[in-house]
């Protein structure tokens, strides 16, 4: 078995470099089309906390839907069980993440909070529940990733708030269904912010390290979050991180994991580690391509594969 080291990293970004010519960048949040194709990084965060890095690693982008796991998590510290998770679902869409379709024929509950629907519902009910719902989420992802400076890209934010059709669209039909208790506008832009927070794989793979295993999440969570809650928000990422392609991704990579539409992939190796990937050319699913297949060499070389 290869050693997990930078030199290892950097064979497989070598590998995979030729792919990145193939898929695209996200064209429909105009502020995302712009961000050139050839880029790749990877970091690893270990479960001691040493962080192994290589290629763009350090190059911010912006998260997207890698923050639906982020608003999921405060949503579990301040809410039951029971009155979260009769609002949203736990099963996998099999649909695009922006579909409405289901929506309508499930009475406006998400199948999960992972599609836009489930994590427009999880805004809603932070907005319920929090006094400055962007604030408490900036001072968390920059206590959980060790770093001051992580902003939202305000750029990104209005790009996607001046081309919302779909989600308000989504928003207003749960409304319709009496699942949305709040201003649509307002929690349309706690969304848009977000996904909007601009990150690299070293501060994603440091933020994400909480759900590594039970033992972390109690040093970095305390009583605010129990290890059962960690291993529910891990089987939701396996089934439902990757949308419509959640079966070819545990066929290919095996571990829970979260994409965002900017190109970003984090992947959780139980007991072990916390993956960041990023390149923004994306797949027919909105899955970064060359993303998608970092992870797989990595899993494959070095047996990460829960199954
Ligand atoms: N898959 C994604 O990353 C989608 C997030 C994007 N902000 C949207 O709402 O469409």
């Amino acid at each position: 078995m290869p050693r997990l080291d930078n030199a290892f990293l950097e064979s497989i970004l070598d590998e995979v470099r030729p792919l990145l010519r193939q898929g695209q960048v996200a064209s429909y949040i105009p502020a995302l089309a712009q961000v050139p194709a050839d880029q790749l990084g990877v970091a690893v965060c270990t479960h001691d906390g040493q962080l192994l890095t290589a290629g763009d690693a350090s190059q911010r982008f912006s998260i997207q839907s890698i923050s639906k796991v982020l608003s999921l998590t405060v949503a579990m510290t301040r809410y039951s069980e029971q009155d979260l998770w009769q609002r949203v679902g736990k099963d996998p869409s099999g649909q695009p993440f922006n579909s409405l379709v289901q929506l309508e024929m499930e009475q406006g509950i998400p199948r999960n909070p992972f599609i836009n629907a489930g994590a427009l519902v999880v805004c809603d009910m932070l907005q319920s529940r929090l006094s400055a719902p962007r604030q408490q989420m900036l001072t968390l992802v920059r206590r959980l990733s060790g770093v001051e400076d992580i902003h939202y890209d305000r750029q990104v934010a209005s790009s996607e708030l001046a081309h919302s059709a779909r989600n308000a669209a989504i928003a207003w039909l749960m409304k319709s269904f009496d699942n949305f208790h709040n201003d649509v506008n307002t929690v349309l832009e706690n969304y848009f912010h977000y996904c909007a927070l601009s990150m690299n794989c070293e501060e994603l793979a440091r933020c994400f390290r909480y759900l590594i295993s039970p033992e972390l999440c109690k040093v970095l969570f305390r009583q605010e979050l129990n290890h059962r809650q960690v291993s529910h928000i891990n089987a939701l990422m396996m089934t439902s991180g990757m949308y419509n392609a959640a079966g070819e991704f545990a066929w290919r990579v095996g571990l829970p994991a979260k994409s965002g539409v900017g190109g970003g992939i984090v992947a959780i190796v139980p007991g072990k580690m916390s993956i960041a990937v990023w390149s923004p050319a994306l797949d027919q699913f909105g899955n970064s391509l060359a993303g998608t297949a970092v992870l797989e060499h990595i899993s494959d070389r070095l047996a990460f594969s829960v199954f």
